[in-house]
C-alpha cells in the first residue's frame, strides 16, 4: 500500500463513520507526513458543512503554522466547487480523491455539475494539483451502500431513476 493508498483508508474510516453522509477527509503535511486535520460532512448542521470544509476549519483552529508546508488534503469524493474554491483559496496544493463527482452522479448523488479540474482551469495563477481515482473501488463501494441505505429508509429516489421517470 502506498501513502495516497494509506491516508485514503483514513479518509474512508472517516466517512463510513460519519453520521450524514459518508465524505471524510484529511489533510496530511506533504513533507513530514504528519495528519494535521481530519473531517467529515456535518451537513445535517449545516448545509455547507462538507467533509472538506470541516478539514479545512479544523486546520484554521488548530493554529499551525502553514507557510512554508506543502498541504494535501485527502477526500473520498472529488471536491465539489464549493470545497474546491476553498481549497484553493486555504493554500492547498495538492488534492487525492476516490471517488469522481461523475461516478457521484451514476450512483445517484445530487451534485453541482462542475469538476474540480474545471473549478482550477478557470482559476489561471492558482496553485493545485488532482489526483483522482485513489482507492476508487472501495471509496464507489462506500456511496453505492449510503445511497441504497438512503433509498430503503426513505423515500430518496436516485436522481438517475428520477431523471428517467420524468423522460
Ligand atoms: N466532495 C464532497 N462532495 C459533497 N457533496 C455533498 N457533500 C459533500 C462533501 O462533504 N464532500
Amino acid at each position: 500500500m502506498n501513502d495516497h493508498e494509506l491516508y485514503m483508508r483514513r479518509a474512508i474510516a472517516l466517512a463510513a463513520n460519519a453520521p450524514d453522509l459518508p465524505f471524510g477527509a484529511l489533510i496530511v503535511d506533504g513533507d513530514s507526513g504528519t495528519i494535521l486535520s481530519e473531517g467529515w460532512n456535518k451537513t445535517s448542521l449545516n448545509p455547507m458543512w462538507h467533509g472538506e470544509i470541516d478539514a479545512i476549519n479544523g486546520l484554521a483552529a488548530s493554529g499551525v503554522v502553514l507557510e512554508g508546508k506543502c498541504l494535501v488534503l485527502y477526500t473520498t469524493a472529488e471536491p465539489c466547487p464549493m470545497c474546491q474554491a476553498a481549497i484553493l483559496w486555504s493554500g492547498i496544493e495538492t488534492v487525492v480523491f476516490g471517488t469522481s463527482i461523475r461516478s457521484l452522479q451514476r450512483l445517484g448523488w445530487r451534485q453541482i455539475d462542475i469538476l474540480a479540474e474545471e473549478v482550477i482551469r478557470r482559476s489561471p495563477g492558482w496553485n493545485c494539483t488532482l489526483f483522482g481515482g485513489v482507492l476508487e473501488r472501495d471509496c464507489d463501494a462506500l456511496f453505492q451502500k449510503a445511497m441504497l441505505q438512503r433509498v430503503l429508509s426513505s423515500d430518496v429516489v436516485p436522481i438517475e431513476s428520477s431523471r428517467e421517470s420524468v423522460e
